[in-house]
């Protein structure tokens, strides 16, 4: 019988490194550095077999990230778990608008699911910040890998007050 905390079958072996870079144009973005180290359950594992992600701003300044979905993130057989990329909408698209300066939390998360995503896949998760009125700050993403669309998302974000990533930084 297995014992709390014994590893799952075929999940004792870490999965060999994966290319993450970005396009030549992108530049690293570093998130814990502005945000704090609290984004552990999408990219706190850089090395693990859930997801690895390496974020990268564009030419545009917009947040782009590379995310490898490994074994951990199943859900149909071979496939990508629908709340797995959800998941990482929310962590992107919500950490897109810190990046634009908005200091936010999720309200609304609208993700349209287009194509199963095979399992230990390097997809690109673009975004963009579209509109920012009062407190309320809209950001659109989706993955992709080549001409493919796997999700399309929209994200209303909330801005908090007394919480802008300058200030954060200052606090340091
Ligand atoms: C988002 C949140 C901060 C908003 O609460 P609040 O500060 O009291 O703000 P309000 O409820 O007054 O909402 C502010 C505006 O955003 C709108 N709004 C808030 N949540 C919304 C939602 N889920 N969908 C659509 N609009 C929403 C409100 O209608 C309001 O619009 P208005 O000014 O035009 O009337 C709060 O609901 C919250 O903390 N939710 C949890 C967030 C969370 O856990 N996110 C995941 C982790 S980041
Ligand atoms: C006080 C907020 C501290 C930093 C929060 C960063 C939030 C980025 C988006 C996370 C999305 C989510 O948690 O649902």
């Amino acid at each position: 019988m297995k014992q709390v905390g014994e590893a799952r079958d075929g999940a004792e072996s870490l999965c060999p490194p994966i290319d993450l870079v970005g396009e030549p144009d992108w530049q690293p973005f570093d998130a814990p550095a502005l945000v704090g180290a609290s984004l552990r359950f999408v990219s706190g594992e850089p090395d693990g077999n859930r997801y690895r992600v390496r974020y990268y701003r564009d030419a545009h300044q917009q947040l782009q990230a590379r995310v490898w979905f490994g074994p951990e993130t199943e859900g149909p057989p071979g496939h990508a778990h629908g709340g797995s990329m959800a998941a990482v909408m929310d962590e992107v698209l919500g950490l897109a608008a810190w990046a634009a300066g908005h200091a936010i939390v999720v309200g609304n998360l609208n993700v349209s699911f287009r194509t199963l995503l095979p399992l230990e896949t390097v997809v690109t998760v673009e975004s963009a910040v579209v509109s920012a009125q009062g407190r309320k700050v809209l950001v659109e993403g989706r993955i992709r890998q080549g001409d493919t669309v796997y999700v399309e998302a929209q994200c209303l974000c909330i801005t908090l007050p007394d919480q802008s990533p300058a200030s954060r930084q200052d606090a340091r």
